[in-house]
């Protein structure tokens, strides 16, 4: 499990140790752990260092001061080392290392910014040390100037190494201020930050590595978490020797309509794949029909939910508003009080206030949609009072008319935002998928690969998860033992279900593109893997002094 905290915590988890006189060795980690990657990217590229050239962006506050400090590393390794200032001063003690090191020091003003720009495009790598955990918004000024000129010239083929995190982008919350240079690799120090693990965030810092400063003892409850495969591996459920279908887990499935039988089958072969003992169907005869002829193994009937007997729901995929039968069907699945995932064309026909068993998994069109819906209504039926009192409430960003674009550039506010609101389970889909649960947990999962944005492959990911609230929404103990509160379970389950769909996509991909189908055909095979991958990351780990986690 990775564990990311934002800059608040970083900083608050520090305080006892800067209390006690060790803010410079915190930097010596830091800057040391920062030159140690540059030296193995460049090792890595058949670069030897010396000749190397690296230039360092370095503002005033001690993120700039990490920076040098590495730098000065780097210079007495041989490296040729430039120091663009783009504040005008710098952590004296750092800027003092530098120089004595042999680094080049140059200011970056209006008169400096074509030649520094140029210069910064040669170098083989290029530190990003402007802005760190202290910022306060994006690059201003020249510093700007020259982060949008180096996008722009597309910065030849420099490696660019963010320092703590990309400067622009806000730790706690992966927002970003363009302009914001993006890294192939961000070292960052004590413990990830949660905006490094939240698009837009995401999409700036490139690879990242962790380098332990000896706070990790102080550091509270994470901001935000990520399930990787040796979690997977304890999580998942296995039957025991005496299982049968029933005891394994049965899910009602509720999708489909006339017009969109497809997405009923899809969601029917992404649940049967994640291992559910059973699937029931319900729905119109021409769904039924699809979903009888791709899955014999389902068991399709036009019954009511209370008729039905099952672990779990799964509702809305490819049902629109008129689809009067099914989406009452889904609101009763909803009153039933069990486990349901609620996609699609049930986010709109579901009451404002819902429970953490529900899980929604809205793309972030339709989370936009949800959450203008539940704006709109009046005071006193939604949770009004966390409506204004979120932070998130604040950000203008959701304020009326709040769009897709929005909740794009804030995905981390809006799903617990939105979690906050409907006291359900969210899940909002992207290239990061990101849950929240009404309470405390966060997770972010990032095991797919672009071509998982295929139609149909949404309705997979709800099959999976409905499978794995049939099969775990009762297993208390499961969670607990895994250091999971029980009563936040719902967000675990829900973002397992997320990894094991993008490690299925990445596999069915084999780096070409998909069709959803496929990622459900995958399945079985990747969860058996799930042991092997996390015994081979476990080695690679250990081979790696410092991965992320
Ligand atoms: N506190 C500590 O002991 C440690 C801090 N570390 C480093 O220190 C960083 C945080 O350092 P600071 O708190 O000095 O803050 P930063 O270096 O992140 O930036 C703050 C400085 O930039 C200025 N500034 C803020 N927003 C700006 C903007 N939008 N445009 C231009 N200037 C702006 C501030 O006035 C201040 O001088 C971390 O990211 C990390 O790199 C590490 O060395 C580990 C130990
Ligand atoms: N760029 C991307 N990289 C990785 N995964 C993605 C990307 N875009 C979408 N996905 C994943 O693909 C799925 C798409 O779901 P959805 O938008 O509901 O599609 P549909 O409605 O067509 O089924 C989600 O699981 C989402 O997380
Ligand atoms: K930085």
């Amino acid at each position: 499990m990775i564990s990311a905290y934002t800059g608040t915590q970083i900083r608050a988890a520090e305080e006892p140790l800067l209390a006690a006189g060790m803010g410079a060795v915190l930097m010596q980690r830091a800057s040391q752990g920062l030159a140690n990657a540059v030296i193995r990217e460049l090792q890595a590229r058949g670069r030897k260092l010396y000749g190397a050239s690296v230039a360092v962006l370095a503002g005033k506050g001690n993120n700039g001061g990490d920076g040098l400090f590495a730098a000065a590393l780097l210079a007495a390794r041989g490296v040729r080392t430039t120091a663009v200032l783009t504040g005008g001063a710098a952590h004296p003690e750092a800027l003092a290392a530098f120089e004595r090191a042999g680094g080049r020091v140059h200011i970056l003003t209006d008169s400096t910014l074509n030649r520094l720009t140029a210069e910064v495009a040669r170098a083989d790598v290029v530190i990003d040390a402007v802005l760190g955990t202290g910022a306060k918004g994006g690059l201003r000024g020249t510093a700007a100037a020259l982060a949008g000129r180096l996008l722009y010239s597309g910065l030849g083929g420099s490696l660019v190494v963010a320092c703590d995190v990309p400067s622009g982008m806000d730790a706690d919350t992966g927002e970003v201020h363009a302009p914001v240079l993006s890294a192939d690799l961000t070292v960052t120090f004590g413990a990830a930050k949660a905006g490094l693990l939240a698009d837009p965030g995401a999409d700036h810092a490139g690879r990242v590595h962790v380098v332990p400063i000896g706070i990790e003892e102080n550091l509270p409850w994470p901001a935000l978490r990520r399930f990787e495969a040796g979690d997977l591996f304890r999580l998942l459920p296995r039957p025991g020797r005496r299982s049968h279908k029933y005891s394994r887990g049965v899910l009602g499935v509720v999708a489909g309509s006339a017009d969109y039988p497809g997405a009923a089958v899809l969601a029917c072969r992404g649940a049967l794949a994640a291992g559910v003992g059973m699937v029931r169907y319900l729905g119109p005869p021409e769904a039924a029909q699809a979903v009888r002829q791709s899955c014999p193994e389902v068991v399709c009937s036009a019954s009511s939910v209370a008729d039905t007997h099952v672990q779990a729901w799964l509702v809305g995929s490819g049902m629109g508003p008129s689809d009067a039968e099914q989406l009452q069907r889904a609101r009763d699945a909803v009153e039933s009080g069990l486990p349901v995932i609620a996609d699609a064309g049930a986010l709109p026909a579901l009451p404002a206030v819902l429970a953490p068993h529900v899980v929604l998994t809205p793309h972030a069109g339709e989370l936009a949609s949800l959450l203008e819906r539940l704006r709109s209504i009046p005071d006193g039926s939604a949770a009004d009072s966390r409506f204004t009192e979120s932070p998130a409430a604040e950000s203008p960003a959701f304020g009326q008319g709040a769009d897709r674009a929005a909740v794009e550039a804030h995905t981390l506010g809006a799903v617990r935002y939105a979690a906050g609101l409907t006291e359900a389970t969210v899940l909002l889909k992207g290239a990061t998928t990101l849950v929240a649960s009404p309470f405390q947990d966060f997770y972010s999962q990032a095991d797919g690969v672009p071509w998982l944005a295929s139609a149909g492959s949404g309705d997979v990911l709800a099959g999976i998860i409905g499978a794995l609230l049939a099969q775990l929404g009762s297993d208390v103990g499961r969670f607990r033992d895994a250091g999971i509160d029980p009563d936040e379970r719902w967000a675990a389950i829900a973002a397992l279900a997320a990894s094991l769909h993008g490690l299925a996509g990445t596999t069915a991909s084999a780096g070409g593109p998909l069709t959803a189908g496929r990622i459900a055909d995958v399945l079985p095979e990747v969860w058996g893997k799930v042991s092997t991958l996390s015994i081979r990351l476990a080695q690679e780990r250990n081979s790696h002094p410092h991965p992320l986690r």
